[in-house]
Formats: C-alpha cells, sequence, structure tokens
C-alpha cells in the first residue's frame, strides 16, 4: 500500500441508526485515489447502512467523514453529490416514465478536475453507451420497460452522467443474470482504468476478488478484518467465519 497516496473518502468512529436501534458501530474506511475497495460481510451486516452513512442519506449518524478535503460529516446527499461523491443504490431507481436518454440527463453535473489541474474521469452519453452498449440500443426505451439488470446498468451511468471522483456501488451482482453479472466485472474495471474510484458493497467473495484491491469485512455493524483482497483470500478463517463460502 502507498501511503503517499491521496486519501479520498475517510471515515472515521461511524455510527449510525435507524430509530433507536444502532447499525454501525465505530466503522474506519479510507478509499484512496484509483482505488476499488470492497465492503464485505453477509446479509444484513451493514454494508448498505455503511454507503448511505457515507452519503448522509441517513437520519442519525456520528462520526468524522471527510471527502476530498471537505468534511461532510454533517453534509446532505446533494451537497456530498456536487462535491463528486456518487450511489449508486441497491434498490436501482430508475424513473419508470422517463426515458434512457432523460434517464441519464437527470444525473448530469459539470466535469470536474483534480487537484492538480488534470482532468477527472469525464462521461458523455456516446463514452457511456460505449461502456453499455445495451443502452446505446435503447435511448429512447422507456425507464419502466427495462429488464432489471438493464436498469442496474442504467443506474450506474446515471451516476456517471456525475462525473464523480468516486462512486459508491451497492452490491451490483445481486438478483441479476449471469450475463449481467459478467458486464458488471468489464464496466468496474473499465472504470477503474478510467481512475474513477470505487466503494463496492459486495457479499459475493468471487466478483471481489476480480476486481477489488482491498477488502474490508463487516459483521454485525463492526469492521472485523481489512487488508488486500490477496491477504484476505488466504484468510480462509475470516472467511469462513463473516462471509457467504
Ligand atoms: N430501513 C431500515 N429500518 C430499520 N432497520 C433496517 C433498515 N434497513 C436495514 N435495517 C437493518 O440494518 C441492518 C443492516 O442492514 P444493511 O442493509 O445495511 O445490511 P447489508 O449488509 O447491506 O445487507 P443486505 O445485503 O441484506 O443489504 C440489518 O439488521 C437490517 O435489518
Amino acid at each position: 500500500m502507498n501511503d503517499t497516496a491521496e486519501t479520498l473518502l475517510e471515515a472515521k468512529g461511524l455510527c449510525a441508526w435507524y430509530g433507536a436501534a444502532q447499525i454501525l458501530y465505530d466503522v474506519d474506511i479510507e478509499v484512496r485515489r484509483g482505488e476499488l475497495v470492497a465492503l464485505m460481510g453477509r446479509n444484513g451486516a451493514g454494508k448498505s447502512t455503511t454507503l448511505k452513512a457515507l452519503m448522509g442519506m441517513l437520519a442519525k449518524r456520528s462520526g468524522a467523514i471527510r471527502f476530498f478535503g471537505h468534511d461532510i460529516s454533517t453534509a446532505q446527499p446533494y451537497q456530498v453529490s456536487r462535491l463528486g461523491l456518487g450511489i449508486v443504490p441497491e434498490d436501482r431507481r430508475v424513473f419508470s416514465d422517463l426515458t434512457v436518454m432523460e434517464n441519464l440527463e437527470v444525473g448530469r453535473q459539470p466535469p470536474r478536475t483534480w487537484p492538480d489541474g488534470a482532468g477527472a474521469p469525464a462521461w458523455t452519453t456516446e463514452r457511456l453507451f460505449a461502456l453499455f452498449p445495451n443502452l446505446g440500443e435503447m435511448p429512447r426505451r422507456l425507464g419502466g420497460r427495462m429488464s432489471g439488470g438493464e436498469q442496474q446498468m442504467l443506474t450506474v451511468a446515471r451516476t456517471l452522467m456525475g462525473n464523480p471522483y468516486l462512486v459508491l456501488l451497492d452490491e451490483p451482482s445481486e438478483g441479476v443474470a449471469p450475463v449481467i453479472v459478467e458486464q458488471m466485472i468489464h464496466m468496474i474495471l473499465e472504470l477503474k482504468a478510467q481512475g474513477v474510484s470505487i466503494l463496492l458493497s459486495e457479499q459475493n467473495m468471487h466478483f471481489a476478488e476480480l476486481v477489488s484491491d482491498r477488502a474490508y469485512v463487516l459483521e454485525k455493524g463492526q469492521i472485523r478484518f481489512h487488508g488486500t483482497m490477496a491477504e484476505l483470500g488466504e484468510n480462509e478463517e475470516i472467511r469462513r467465519t463473516y462471509l457467504t463460502v
């Protein structure tokens, strides 16, 4: 690991609640520029809650969260999104009465630059259609008339229209056909090659291993392991105890 690498997102002591129920306990997470980090754990471990808490989507949370030099510990989701942190939620909400093109327009934000002046990954509908050929074949299709896998692709593409530095990607492989999972792997590797950093919630070890540099393992809202993907691959006890095998 390179300690001099730029930290994009850092959470320290993140706690979160749904009503009176505490779900996250002192979660520490870091994602550096260009990294692909997997947030792993079984159903109900708190992966989605962590992503939502980072994005400011929960009514109650505590802890320190910094993104790209900004303190976002108390920021609202729209403010976080404007800073260049994007989220692809698990429930894939496409606008069913809008076409593919119109759905994409909803996500549009201006291009961004890195502090050194270099351009950050910037997306146009043409570039997105190259990445998601299925979508390119149906620009006028209504969101509500697409398959689950196509909607998943459209949700990712819409988030990319905001030209995020970092994407929080919630379980892209869950509930979609194997052929779509293959496309997701290809898409994630392509995003990484383009310089987009990703924090990926994922319970499938095979999927996570194919795309990730590092992993955090959650159980009952606490981090039980963090290390490189290779270290997790070698740690059978952690995998057996906290992950679905
Ligand atoms: N809206 C909610 N209200 C109350 N409790 C919730 C809510 N959403 C999730 N929970 C609870 O919070 C805990 C963590 O859920 P979370 O969705 O973050 O887990 P996860 O690791 O993402 O798993 P999954 O793969 O099932 O989404 C679970 O015990 C879940 O029942």
